[in-house]
């Protein structure tokens, strides 16, 4: 990787860096030019450093007294898994990864995407949500692309708007498998929790370390963000820092729908169905498919 950085003008190989159109945990998102081909992408630069350091790497490791030195998961395997599993995804609705620049002398990684040009579907919270025929039409491009998603054996645990980047086509992409978990068979059993607070299932939160079922989680998390893109706000508001309340919410409260803006019941009988407590009484993808305001 070949990088000159004059007066803060960055070029990578073929890549001119511009601004910043995207950040968050996982680090920040630049506008690339490519002046070979005249066309932009979304370059994620993420620093090892940075995740090493996430994954508490840097602290002197516990004496072991003689117990055999387990080799906890490098956090860069993490990374190198997301890059596999990103590799092997084909589908118009899912973000596409178009190359890896991975220097071992750089701390620096950077993964080039194609650029869906008009960012993130919706910012939530806003005071200004999608209507509900909008919403429809990014809805059923989530379900078709978690559909494939679930396919291929995947769960995205991490679905959110801030996730659903749309293109100049219109249509919706999910993007960031940070935290996405593979499996074998026809699901996976989870212990772990991952994925962002006011997204996550009930049952990822209660406190025995019962095992949870991946794809339910997916389901759980579609229902939030639909509810956010008609309401512009989660069912359940992270409260400034106390979780604990959230978790409680999230466990114990039912949805409530404001009354404006006033929408189909078919919507809101869909959103309540999704956010089901009850992992085992949950919607099913299949049946969300089959669902009146969906099919309508
Ligand atoms: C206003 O115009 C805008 C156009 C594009 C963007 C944008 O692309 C933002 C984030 N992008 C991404 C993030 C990802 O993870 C967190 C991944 C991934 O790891 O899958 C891929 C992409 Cl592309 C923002 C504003």
């Amino acid at each position: 990787v070949s990088i000159s950085d004059v007066d803060g003008f960055v070029q990578l190989n073929q890549y001119q860096l511009k601004t910043e159109i995207g950040k968050g945990s996982y680090g920040i998102v630049k506008l690339a030019y490519n002046e070979e081909e005249d066309f932009n992408y979304a370059m994620k630069i993420l620093s090892k450093k940075r995740l090493m350091k996430k994954a508490g790497f840097c602290r002197r490791p516990p004496a072991r007294d003689g117990k055999p030195v387990t080799h906890p998961p490098n956090p860069l395997e993490r990374v190198y898994r997301e890059i596999a599993i990103l590799k092997k995804l084909d589908h118009p609705n899912i973000v596409r990864l178009i190359e890896v620049l991975d220097d071992p002398e750089e701390d620096n990684l950077y993964m080039v995407f194609e650029l869906l040009e008009k960012g993130e579907v919706l910012e939530v919270p806003t005071p200004t949500p999608l209507s509900e025929d909008m919403a429809w039409k990014y809805f059923r491009d989530i379900i078709v692309g978690i559909e494939y998603l679930h396919y291929q054996k995947i769960i995205h645990r991490d679905i959110k708007p801030s996730n659903l980047l749309l293109g100049d086509d219109g249509h919706v992409k999910i993007a960031d498998f940070g935290v996405s978990n593979e499996f074998t068979g026809t699901d996976i059993s989870l212990t772990s929790t991952a994925g962002t607070p006011a997204f996550s299932a009930p049952e990822t939160l209660k406190d025995g370390k019962e095992e949870f079922l991946g794809k339910a989680l997916d389901i759980w998390a579609m229902g939030i963000t639909l509810y956010s893109l008609v309401y512009g706000q989660v069912p359940f508001p992270p409260k400034d820092d106390y979780i604990m309340g959230l978790h409680r919410r999230i466990l114990n409260d039912p949805v409530t729908f404001p009354s404006v803006p006033t929408l189909s019941e078919q919507m809101k009988d869909l959103i309540v169905k999704m956010l089901e407590k009850d992992p085992n009484n949950r919607i099913l993808l299949s049946d969300i498919k089959e669902h009146p305001w969906v099919t309508k």
